[in-house]
């Protein structure tokens, strides 16, 4: 029998057991629970590259994770230079995928976190670092998560994007973090999951993640956003962010924009929940955020059939920018700030309890 800790539940996107890490392989839901076990640095990098493990702070933990086996790798074939040959692992991951900085935030954690060890046996320490993330990211989203729902008062129905959950996280979820505090206190009527083409997280990982949990969720094309909020049956659009810029551009799953510019014309608010991980001060605004393109195949197949004709090419940039002007709201474990700009973002910085930069 599995042991708890691997059973199907959202909050088990990565699990760290039994001195292995697994992780719930998101390309096969909601149809099969299979977790993937990870035992090298360079496994843990191929899970995050070919979307086994997705969503920002998910993908952050996993990394924190991934170098613990990494080091422990080294250790056994190398004992002295551990650390040295560790910055080939730092490099494999840190290529894994370019525009979620919670990745890039875990590795120069961990970094950080090496240069201040003398033991004899680093691993312990290590690990305990990795667990620590893991817990600090739930902590983050229980906090966030209550902040949001405080705003939403009065029963509504909500679109999210993409899946800013459980599954995206250590656990509990950034929007769908607000989503399950809001719906705690009465006020969400219903849930609208935006399939989100091509790689379907809204359908697939977002839609069970809400059935599991009991909350009323409806999915939609991504198209049918503009004609729900023409008829006024919707109050907010909740989503979660890859990398939130210096000056509150927000980056997000591609479609993401375009829900923002719908809900300031038709006069829903807009939310953005994500934790200070996820904030970038070193990138300026949103036009110098990497933006990741996956294969055209992506876009071109569903379901594993074609459905364009053969040689016709297709785009696939997976994020794409929402300037702060169209935010109304970002969330985080530190605060709520309404209409972001760049100064309160760094005056929200400074009241994290730990520093971040
Ligand atoms: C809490 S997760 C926030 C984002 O990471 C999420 O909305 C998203 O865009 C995920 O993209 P993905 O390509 O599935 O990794």
């Amino acid at each position: 029998m599995l042991p708890t800790s691997l059973i199907a539940h959202p909050d088990h996107a990565v699990v760290w057991h039994d001195n292995q890490l697994y992780l719930l392989d998101q390309r096969e839901l909601p149809h099969t629970i299979t977790f993937i076990m990870c035992n090298s640095g360079a496994a843990v990098a191929t899970a995050i590259r070919d979307m086994v493990v997705r969503g920002a702070p998910a993908i952050g933990v996993a990394v924190a994770y991934a170098v613990v086996l990494a080091a422990r790798e080294r250790l056994l074939n190398t004992t002295n230079d551990w650390r040295e040959h560790l910055n080939e692992d730092f490099a494999l991951l840190a290529a894994a995928r370019p525009t979620a900085v919670n990745l890039f935030w875990a590795l120069k954690r961990m970094r950080e976190f090496i240069a201040t060890l003398d033991h004899v046996d680093p691993l312990p320490a290590l690990l305990a670092e990795a667990q620590r993330i893991h817990a600090e990211d739930i902590a983050a989203n229980q906090t966030l998560g209550a902040l949001g729902a405080a705003l939403i008062d009065t029963p509504t129905a909500i679109i999210t994007h993409c899946n800013a959950g459980a599954l995206a996280t250590g656990g509990y979820g950034t929007a769908l973090g607000v989503v399950r505090s809001a719906f705690a206190a009465g006020n969400i009527r219903c849930v609208y999951a935006d399939e989100t083409r091509p790689w379907l997280q809204g359908s697939r990982l977002t839609a069970w993640e809400l059935h599991e949990s009991g909350i009323p969720v409806t999915v939609q094309a991504d198209v049918a956003a503009a004609s729900l909020m023409a008829r006024g049956d919707v109050g907010w659009v909740i989503v979660g962010a890859d990398r939130i810029a210096a000056n509150g551009d927000v980056c997000n799953k591609i479609g993401t924009y375009g829900l923002a510019i719908l809900a300031r014309h038709h006069g829903v608010k807009f939310m953005v929940a994500a934790p200070l991980s996820t904030v970038d001060l070193d990138t300026p605004n949103g036009a110098a955020i990497p933006i990741e393109e996956r294969a055209a195949d992506e876009v071109l197949c569903c379901g594993g059939q074609r459905v364009a004709p053969a040689g016709v090419a297709a785009r696939n940039p997976v994020f794409d920018v929402t300037p702060a002007a169209l935010v109304d709201y970002i969330v985080t474990e530190c605060g709520v700030i309404a209409q972001p700009d760049a100064a309160k973002l760094h005056a929200l910085y400074q009241t994290a309890p730990i520093a971040m930069d």
